[in-house]
């Protein structure tokens, strides 16, 4: 099988850090999205390409290691926490990993991602794995308590040894296009983040045109954003392929203007193989390869792995197994 896979010595996924830049109101205003075309343009991702056999596996493989293995629920506990983090270290069973020939280096997600008190336990559950602790902050999901106490609970995550922080931004900030609001609050954010890594979450069903998506990508990544995140998972649409493409392309924008690699980080509702080979397609087409690893890509997903775990197990037995054998994530 093609070895696609990512190096998981470290619990600091990237050490590059997206400096930011000032606020260019201008390129922001000046963002407009063609909603048909990027509906089209997105549609011939899983029509026009597809992943066959071994390279499927590959790719399955690949969105393993790319995946923030999430838990972000009211009833969370350590216990729970400390089950999914002995998932994120063993996402694939022995068996699946001998005969996939990846026993000299097996798989392992690309973070776990949890509530701020939930981050202790993890960090200690995944203790000499490598894998950093991703955690949600700023009033998640709605990001509507007050800046002062948002800064805080950054600052509460980091210190219990978060690695990488998923802020929420202020959709309201979006709604009423006041841009140079948005880039101070997450410029502040960034800051309080210290060394960790900062994803910011647009919750782009919130936001209600593709135009105010791409200019709150723009202002988020100006301000610092290691990572664009669309979704919490909370929203009523999430992760869509359409939002996706214009997050990407400003992604794309970015870094033609200021020579920065930004992360992307869909979530929200991805489910399937299927939608995680799409995601793949997707990055691999708009920003070619070094967009495939998990410097750069997360799949943010509380209930993707089984079906992926599933998919790998048809593919060395050809026989699929009964979805609870797959319950974990
Ligand atoms: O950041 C990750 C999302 O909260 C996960 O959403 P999900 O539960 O729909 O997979």
């Amino acid at each position: 099988m093609p070895d696609q896979r990512a190096d998981a010595d470290t619990a600091v996924r990237n050490t590059h850090r997206n400096p930011g830049m000032a606020l260019e109101l201008d390129w922001v205003e000046a963002a407009r999205v063609n909603l048909s075309a990027a509906e089209r343009r997105a549609a011939t991702l899983t029509t026009r390409r597809s992943v066959k056999k071994e390279y499927q596996a590959a790719w399955l493989v690949k969105s393993i290691t790319c995946m923030d293995l999430t838990t972000l629920a009211g009833d969370d506990t350590p216990g729970r926490v400390q089950r999914l983090c002995a998932k994120a270290r063993r996402p694939l069973r022995d068996d699946l990993v001998e005969a996939l020939d990846l026993a000299d280096r097996p798989p392992t997600t690309g973070a776990v991602c949890v509530y701020p008190t939930m981050v202790a336990p993890a960090v200690k559950a995944l203790a000499g794995s490598g894998i950093p602790v991703a955690s949600v902050a700023t009033g998640f999901p709605a990001g509507l308590t007050p800046l002062p106490q948002r800064l805080a609970e950054i600052r509460y995550a980091v210190g219990e040894g978060a690695a990488e922080i998923d802020i929420v931004i202020n959709r309201a900030q979006v709604l009423n296009r006041d841009w140079a609001a948005l880039y101070d609050e997450v410029k502040a954010m960034r800051e309080a983040c210290g060394e960790a890594h900062l994803k910011t979450i647009l919750a782009t069903g919130d936001l209600k045109t593709l135009r105010n998506v791409e200019a709150a990508s723009l202002v988020c990544m100006m301000a610092g954003a290691d990572f664009i995140k669309t979704s919490t998972g909370k929203e009523d649409v999430n992760a869509t392929l359409p939002v996706s493409l214009v997050m990407v392309r400003a992604i794309r924008d970015y870094q033609a203007r200021t020579g920065e690699r930004v992360g992307f980080k869909p979530a929200g509702g991805l489910r399937t193989a299927k939608d995680a080979i799409a995601w793949l397609i997707l990055m691999k087409e708009e920003l070619g390869r070094p967009w495939l690893e998990p410097e750069l890509f997360r799949i943010g997903a509380s209930s993707l792995l089984a079906d992926v775990e599933r998919q790998l197990e048809h593919f060395v037995t050809g026989r699929y197994s009964a979805g609870h054998r797959h319950a974990a994530a």
